[in-house]
């Protein structure tokens, strides 16, 4: 089971909490490193704050959310090794990882139900990349440092 990260912005914390229960229930080992209480904060260091967790491999995957998902998302990406996309629908959580492989996902709290956020979470967490031909093309966003 892949060690995964969470956090927030303000805007999502309620839905943060649901899917760490509910990811936690699976079995997965659930890092959520808040924030908890609901004062006005700034989504860029929380996502950065989770991006910094996958890159330094302490966490296999992140799941992130603000308002839309947009800026946590576009934070999360400017560090070393992430990819990271917003999903809003099961199919694109499903391809991100398969011809993707993102290692974060981004979730907009004022965009989406609590329903549907599971089952992307679901979609995006039980999928595993594809490799082969998409392996190329993930080389291509950023070459492997290792
Ligand atoms: O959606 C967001 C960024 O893409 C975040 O949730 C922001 O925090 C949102 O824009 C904040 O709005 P608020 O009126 O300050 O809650």
């Amino acid at each position: 089971m892949p060690r995964i990260v969470l956090s927030s912005d303000h805007a999502a914390i309620a839905l943060r909490q649901t899917i760490a229960t509910h990811i936690a229930a699976q079995g997965h080992d659930v890092v959520d490193i808040g924030p908890t209480t609901p004062e006005s904060t700034h989504y860029p260091k929380h996502g950065q704050a989770a991006a910094e967790r996958v890159a330094s491999k302490d966490c296999d995957l992140g799941i992130i959310l603000c308002g839309t998902g947009q800026g946590i998302m576009m934070a999360a990406n400017k560090v070393k090794g992430i990819r990271c996309g917003v999903c809003s629908d099961t199919f694109s959580a499903r391809m991100i990882r398969a011809h993707n492989d993102a290692n974060m996902l981004s979730l907009g709290a004022r965009v989406i139900g609590e329903g549907l956020a599971l089952d992307i979470v679901d979609a995006f967490v039980s999928t595993a990349f594809e490799g082969g031909r998409h392996a190329a093309r993930v080389n291509m966003i950023e070459p492997a440092t290792d």
